[in-house]
């Protein structure tokens, strides 16, 4: 019998659908991998924004990781919204216990529409922890200047990000183009310490981008669990998150969540 993937994120639950743990497991499903989860906080939360945030107690949290550490292991992770500094110290203790390796760091800060989903304070902890962990960081360029203190505009303003975080450990950098500036493309940049490689894609005008981060960072980690190397999982990433996004469906008054049965069933 063939070996069964398996990849875990530890993240917030959206109960929208669109986002979070949700969006991380349909992504997992859809590319043949077996998910497996840690919730952070519950949120509640729709198309039109967060009505609500529940952060899990720590000791919760290091629990259901544990359960999955001792038991059924994992060829990948990802982490999402973290929110506390209590927390991320959990995450980062627990991957060095069992030893994972294909870590991919989505640093979620702040929800389409503002609400935070980090701690303002737990910015600190977040690169001291876990940027070190990470075989992939994928900030947005909100995030990225967060993380880095610069400000992004230009193109190589995202290449000197990208350097600075992977001079915080991070095996492998990708700022991630969407709130970028330029108006037909979409360019996500890969940093690995030696060269940098760009992804473009066609920009798609619509409301409906809720979940586009924890979606791309899900299919990262589903292509790394699989054996495949950071820029194929990139790759397939980009363009699973580009199907998505092009075959629209029609959820909820705001911005809407993606389509992720999409890519696989070859609507892209
Ligand atoms: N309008 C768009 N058209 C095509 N691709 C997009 C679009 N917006 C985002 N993407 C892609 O989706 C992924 C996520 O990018 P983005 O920069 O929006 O990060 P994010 O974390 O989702 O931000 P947000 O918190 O606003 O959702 C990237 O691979 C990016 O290229
Ligand atoms: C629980 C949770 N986690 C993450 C996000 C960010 O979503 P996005 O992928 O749009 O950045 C969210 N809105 N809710």
């Amino acid at each position: 019998m063939d070996k069964t993937v398996k990849a875990l994120t530890i993240a917030g639950s959206d109960s929208g659908g669109g986002a979070g743990i949700q969006a991380d497991i349909k992504t997992f499903q859809e590319l043949g991998v077996f998910g497996m989860s840690a919730i952070t906080a519950i949120t509640a939360q729709n198309t039109l924004g967060v009505q609500g945030v529940y952060p899990l107690p720590v000791e919760a949290v290091r629990q259901q990781i544990q359960s999955i550490g001792q038991d059924m292991g994992t060829d990948a992770l990802k982490t999402g919204m973290l929110f506390s500094s209590e927390i991320i110290q959990v995450v980062a203790e627990q991957i060095e216990h069992f030893k994972w390796q294909n870590v991919v760091i989505d640093p979620v800060m702040i929800a389409k529409g503002g609400a935070p989903l980090l701690q303002e304070q737990a910015v600190a902890a977040l690169k001291k922890y876990l940027l070190p962990l990470a075989t992939v960081i994928t900030p947005n360029i909100p995030e990225a200047e967060v993380l880095t203190g610069l400000t992004i505009k230009t193109p190589e303003d995202r290449k000197e990000a990208a350097r600075y975080l992977w001079n915080l450990g991070a095996a492998h950098v990708v700022i991630k183009g969407g709130h970028g500036a330029e108006d037909a493309e979409v360019v996500d940049l890969l940093y690995d310490g030696r060269e940098f490689t760009e992804y473009k894609s066609r920009r798609i005008n619509t409301p409906n981008t809720h979940g586009t981060g924890c979606t791309f960072a899900a299919a990262v980690t589903a292509e790394l669990a699989k054996g495949r190397g950071v820029k194929e999982a990139v790759q397939v990433a980009k363009a699973f998150i580009q199907a998505a996004i092009e075959n629209q469906i029609e959820i909820g008054q705001g911005h809407g969540p993606t389509n992720h049965w999409a890519y696989q069933r070859g609507l892209g």
